[in-house]
């Protein structure tokens, strides 16, 4: 029986552990307060305002730097491209706005139909094709967000066509489209034609973005993006300056960090484009009939002269006295293919130290590429997107390809599209011959192309980087970093209060009870 110590824990100052003194029965209220002075109600009280106060201080710590729930903003942009045109829905953190590597697709819809440049004889339809993707972004983009989000049209070699060819089109397919867009309910910000320099810079943002390489200074990856009418390359070259080509340069700071980027676009050396080139080149004595080593041995189509001519890429050249139309048949070459198709490029001249094709400069290949929209699209088909896969190899595949039967690669693929089915075997030789003959990729420097379709969910091409720019997302500084992550922040405000609970506890020492046994250790 012990009735002279208290019944409650207390702190034993040396091992902070609860201890409970051997008693029976609770002493009383008069004799705790004469036996020990630890229980005045003073000393108690400032024990519980202590107590309460840490508490208080930890709870405000942890809610003030609680995360809050995310709100999120919004971005749009239509990729009016000459195939077709897309909408792309970004989303990022509210309170990320000008921060880093946080924007996101959300969404994309693939706009039914051909490209807009395809309305210039209808250029009202052009508007109304939009108009199913713009309700589904109202869908994905709540309401109260809905006037605040941008909403950017950015053309690309499809209208830079038409705008060359008939500009008068071009701008009413232009007025069709901005009417559609300004009835929505977000901000529409304009539409316009990308210059060929813009479209292969903002892919190379995209992809760099998206990887996290700009942001952490890391060496940047190339850009390799093959359209329908238009293809680029960009990269980041130590030996490029820009003083030998100063239209293939574009500088940027982004994160604190310079680059001078090498980028070129080849209007008319999209998928679509080149085959009209290489058609072209097969044409030009206007026959009836061609035997295509490009196509499958069996497959047959009867094209149109006039159709196959109505391009700037090719009008110049239409055989006179050519009969209406012309009997394409394949053959399925690999070899013969490549031949056609090197012909479309001029290799001889180049009035600078190097040049890929047709005069253009290109500084020395550098780093890792990325290769995406038809390049991912062919070679993907093709299973050919292992380039750890010789080149070899891939040329040994993609020959095969080309030597089945028509009849038999129809059978292998129902669901897929007829038309690139078809031009699978031309797509697949004029990618590699481009890769190789044009840009000089060898059979070493081969693996340093990825093909690829998304990073990170979100698809590779140039509107994120658009979006990014237009909305001032990537700072040319490095953004100011707190000096502690929230977690960081909690744990040492928690340390801290400990460390002053337990300061307080010890500087209540001289009031602390002598106890005559010895307690024992709970
Ligand atoms: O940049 P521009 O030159 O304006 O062209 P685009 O924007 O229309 O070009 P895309 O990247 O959308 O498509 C590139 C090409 O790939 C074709 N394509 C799309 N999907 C394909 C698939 O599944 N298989 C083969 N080709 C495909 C499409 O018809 C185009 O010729």
């Amino acid at each position: 029986m012990c009735p002279h110590l208290p019944p409650l824990f207390f702190f034993n100052p040396t091992l902070l552990l609860p201890v409970w003194p051997v008693c029976f029965f609770p002493p009383t209220l008069s004799e705790m307060k004469e036996k020990n002075p630890w229980h005045t109600p003073v000393t108690i009280i400032i024990s519980v305002i202590g107590v309460i106060a840490i508490v208080a201080l930890v709870t405000v710590a942890v809610l003030q730097n609680r995360p809050l729930p995310k709100k999120y903003k919004y971005g749009i942009v239509l990729d009016a491209g000459s195939s077709h045109t897309a909408l792309y829905i970004y989303e990022w953190p509210a309170e990320k706005d000008n921060n880093t590597g946080r924007v996101q697709q959300k969404h994309s819809c693939k706009v039914k139909g051909p490209g807009i440049s395809s309305y210039a004889s209808a250029p009202l339809k052009a508007g109304e094709s939009l108009r199913e993707c713009m309700q589904e972004a109202k869908q994905w983009v709540p309401e109260k967000r809905h006037h605040e989000t941008p909403l950017y049209l950015g053309a690309t070699a499809g209208m830079r066509l038409l705008n060359m060819e008939n500009s008068a089109a071009s701008e009413k397919v232009f007025g069709a489209v901005e009417e559609t867009l300004q009835k929505s309910p977000f901000s529409f910000q304009g539409a316009r034609i990308l210059s060929g320099q813009e479209e292969g810079a903002f892919g190379w943002v995209t992809v760099n973005y998206l990887d996290d390489r700009l942001k952490q200074g890391l060496e940047t990856t190339g850009a390799l993006d093959l359209g329908g009418a238009s293809t680029q390359i960009s990269f980041v070259s130590d030996q490029f300056d820009g003083s030998e080509s100063l239209n293939n340069s574009v500088t940027f700071r982004l994160y604190g960090n310079d680059y001078n980027l090498y980028t070129h676009s080849f209007l008319c050396y999209g998928k679509d484009q080149a085959l009209r080139l290489t058609l072209a080149h097969q044409t030009q004595s206007g026959p009836e009939s061609i035997l295509d080593p490009c196509f499958n041995t069996g497959y047959t189509s009867t094209r149109n002269y006039s159709v196959l001519y109505d391009s700037p890429c090719v009008s110049d050249r239409k055989p006179q006295n050519a009969p209406q139309t012309f009997t394409q048949q394949g053959v399925g070459n690999f070899q013969e293919c490549q031949e056609v198709v090197k012909k479309i490029f001029n290799f001889t001249h180049c009035k600078y130290t190097r040049c890929s094709f047709n005069g253009v400069f290109q500084p020395l290949l550098q780093g890792p590429f990325g290769a995406f929209s038809a390049y991912y699209f062919v070679m993907n088909f093709l299973n050919l997107t292992d380039t750890s896969i010789s080149l070899d190899t891939v040329k040994a595949k993609l020959e095969r390809y080309c030597a089945t039967p028509w009849s038999q690669v129809t059978q292998q693929h129902p669901d897929t599209k007829v038309k690139y089915l078809a031009e699978y075997c031309f797509s697949g030789t004029y990618i590699l011959t481009l890769l190789t003959n044009g840009y000089n990729f060898t059979s070493e420097t081969y693996s340093d192309i990825k093909f690829i379709k998304k990073i990170k969910g979100s698809d590779a091409g140039w509107t994120l980087g658009y979006m990014l720019n237009l909305t001032n997302m990537i700072p040319a500084e490095a953004p100011d970093t707190p000096p502690l992550p929230h977690a960081g922040y909690v744990s040492i405000v928690t340390v801290m209060a400990l460390l002053l609970f337990i300061l307080f506890i010890i500087s209540l020492r001289p009031l602390w009870p002598r106890c005559s046994k010895q307690p024992q250790i709970i």
